[in-house]
């Protein structure tokens, strides 16, 4: 038996560098885990926004995933953008019986507003992956589509989580705080106790990819055998210092710094040459 640990994304890309596959590969590499990806579709977007999306067929998908999965199982698994029913079900179907640790991220839309899943779709991920789900994370607009109300408190954030743990079946939930104001406060749900991540808000336009960042090292950590409280406390963690250390490259919103936990304790000036 191996002892290198690997994990696997299921996910749209990004050929600016910032979010979706590259974002997850980035990440897996900076956690010490072997990273694996099946590509759902592949967008011409950049820090400024999306430019096109194609959609690669199904059984296209179907053959990158049985590439990987009959060759190197992997220890934990991601789905990022995944736009259409047909892939969900599909991603579904392959999944449900792995017994490996699954981190849903529910990508809906980008942050500059372009939508990556069809309006239509929502349901069935809500319906088919989440239960699946050992860990969900979705941002406030996206746990507010889930649960039908809006969130606007740390309460509703609670209760959101609530829902989606109880009632959609979600194993564990993190409903993070990057949309809400004040403090980026992240809340995490299993079923029995609330926890609580915080970080001060970072002034900064430099968000690009910070979901998918994020609940890559959730994945990471899944995958290298940590609980699931302590992956989302180390990558509460990881994406702070992401954002706080980010790159000064792209015209829009710019992308986070992969490396940035490594920087940790140097001052910022130190990176932005
Ligand atoms: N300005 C910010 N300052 C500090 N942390 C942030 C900021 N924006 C987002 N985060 C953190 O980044 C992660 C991703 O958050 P969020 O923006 O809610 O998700 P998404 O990228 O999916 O929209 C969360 O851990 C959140 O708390
Ligand atoms: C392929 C892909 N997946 C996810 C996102 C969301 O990232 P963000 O909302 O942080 O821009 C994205 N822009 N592209």
């Amino acid at each position: 038996m191996s002892h290198v640990k690997s994990a696997l994304t299921i996910a749209g890309t990004d050929p600016s560098g910032g979010a979706g596959i590259q974002a997850d590969l980035k990440t897996f590499q900076e956690r010490e885990v072997y990273g694996m990806s099946v590509i759902t579709s592949v967008v011409a977007q950049n820090t400024i926004g999306v430019q096109r999306v194609i959609h690669l067929p199904i059984d296209f998908i179907e053959e990158q995933f049985d590439a990987v999965w009959n060759d190197i199982k992997p220890n934990a698994i991601k789905t990022g953008m995944i736009a259409t029913n047909e892939m969900m079900k599909l991603i579904a179907h392959k999944i449900k019986d792995s017994q490996i640790p699954y981190v849903i991220d529910p990508v809906m839309i980008a942050k500059s507003g372009d939508p990556l899943m069809e309006e239509a779709s929502r349901a069935v991920i809500r319906d088919t992956l989440l239960p699946l789900a050992t860990v969900v994370t979705p941002n406030v607009p996206e746990a507010e589509w889930l649960v039908n109300f809006s969130i606007k408190t740390i309460e509703d954030q609670k209760e959101a989580a609530r829902v989606i743990v109880h009632q959609l079946g979600a194993q564990s939930v993190v409903v993070k705080g990057g949309h809400m104001e004040g403090e980026a406060k992240d809340v995490l749900y299993d079923g029995e106790a609330f926890h609580y991540f915080s970080s001060e808000r970072i002034d900064t336009h430099h968000t690009h990819g910070t979901g998918c960042t994020f609940s890559a090292c959730i994945t990471a950590e899944l995958a290298k055998g940590r609980t699931i409280k302590e992956s989302v406390e180390l990558s509460k963690r990881f994406i702070t210092d992401a954002i706080k250390y980010s790159l000064e490259l792209g015209k829009g919103n710019g992308p986070t710094n992969h490396w940035g936990y490594r920087l940790q304790g140097l001052p910022t000036k130190g990176v932005r040459q």
